[in-house]
């Protein structure tokens, strides 16, 4: 039975949860994306479609832009193509390849939204759900690194509180050690290009992930590439130890005030090193003024 993919498999297999929205990262880089409207919500539209280099068309009357969307259009210049005006009809969707508005006018958005579905264009209509092909979500950015947190339209703010909470458990340097790797990555597909290595390599990239730390990591050299990739032909992967030598036992001045100033990256409070020597000289000044306190009683 299991063989033929049926009932026993049930538990041996992710569950299916109906519901949700399909979390992509979409590459818009070189697309054209439309932009309807100048208030706060569309700087907040700008700055994602820009994160993702497409090139944006901004359409909304001057006498609207709320100051973070003058800033980008006449001081940062990021908008690719500005046009100082209401939204006129059907014909200024011609050619886009993704639509957003962010407008004060409910039935406006509506039609825009009834537009670009008829010219199977994918629209968000920030004021109303139902007429959005896609949502946004509350987002985090780490140089390659992005998490994007969706409750799928149920609580927006929510979606924020909970991006701060993720937001502190990532370690500082992740981006830069994603970085890395990448660069890691590339050179080793120029030293075993074939396509018939494509297991060896994953199998390798992922030792080589899981050997050195996200610390590691983010400081590896060039010099260090060279002595990890030494090691692809007899399939081995050598630790951040063995590659930087009695260099990698001495702690970093910054690592070490870290660990006594820094601080735990999901509840916030002290490292235990702060925390214990407070707690050591807290706990000391008690004692001796009980002690003291009961000398002078007697
Ligand atoms: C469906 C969605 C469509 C879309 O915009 O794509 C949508 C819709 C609506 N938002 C509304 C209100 C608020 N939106 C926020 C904040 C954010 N809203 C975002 C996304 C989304 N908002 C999409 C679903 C995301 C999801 O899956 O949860 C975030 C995550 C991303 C972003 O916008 O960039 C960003 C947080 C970014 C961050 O800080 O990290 C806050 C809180 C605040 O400002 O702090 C409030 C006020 C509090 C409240 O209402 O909860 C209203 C008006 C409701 C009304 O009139 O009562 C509607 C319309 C409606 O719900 O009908
Ligand atoms: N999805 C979300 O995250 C959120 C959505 N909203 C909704 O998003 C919408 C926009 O919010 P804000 O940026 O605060 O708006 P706002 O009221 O500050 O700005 C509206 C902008 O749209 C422009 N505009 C109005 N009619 C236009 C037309 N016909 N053609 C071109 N431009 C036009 C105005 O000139 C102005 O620049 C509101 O309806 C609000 O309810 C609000 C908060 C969060």
């Amino acid at each position: 039975m299991a063989e033929n993919g049926s009932r026993a498999d049930n538990g041996k297999y992710q569950p299916i949860c109906k519901g949700g929205g399909l979390l992509l990262a979409w590459q818009l880089k070189g697309k054209r994306v439309l932009l309807v409207g100048g208030g706060p919500v569309a700087a907040g539209r700008l700055v994602n479609v820009k994160d993702a280099d497409a090139h944006l068309t901004v359409l909304a009357p001057r006498s609207g832009l709320c100051s973070e969307m003058k800033f980008r259009i006449f001081e940062q210049k990021v908008v690719d193509a500005y046009e100082d005006r209401l939204f006129e009809g059907d014909s200024d969707l011609a050619g886009f390849d993704m639509v957003l508005t962010a407008i004060d006018d409910a039935d406006l958005s509506r039609r825009i939204c009834q537009m670009c579905r008829a010219r199977r264009i994918p629209v968000n209509v920030a004021d109303v759900p139902p007429e959005c092909d896609f949502y946004f979500g509350s987002l985090i950015r780490r140089g390659p690194l992005q998490v994007l947190v969706s409750t799928g339209g149920k609580g927006p703010r929510i979606a924020a509180q909970t991006r701060r909470i993720i937001e502190r458990a990532i370690p500082e340097n992740l981006g830069e050690a994603i970085e890395r790797v990448g660069v890691l990555r590339a050179l080793l597909r120029k030293q075993a290009p074939e396509q018939k290595v494509g297991a060896r390599r994953m199998a390798w990239m992922i030792d080589v992930c899981e050997t050195w730390s996200f610390d590691e990591l983010a400081n590896m050299t060039e010099a260090d590439m060279r002595a990890i990739l030494a090691g692809w032909e007899k399939g081995t992967v050598p630790s951040a130890r063995r590659v930087r030598g009695i260099k990698h036992m001495v702690p970093r001045a910054e690592d070490v005030r870290k660990r006594i100033t820094g601080r735990c990256p999901v509840a916030g409070y002290c490292t235990p090193w702060l925390g214990g020597i407070g707690g050591f000289v807290l706990g000391a000044a008690v004692a001796s003024a009980i002690l003291l306190t009961r000398k002078t009683a007697r």
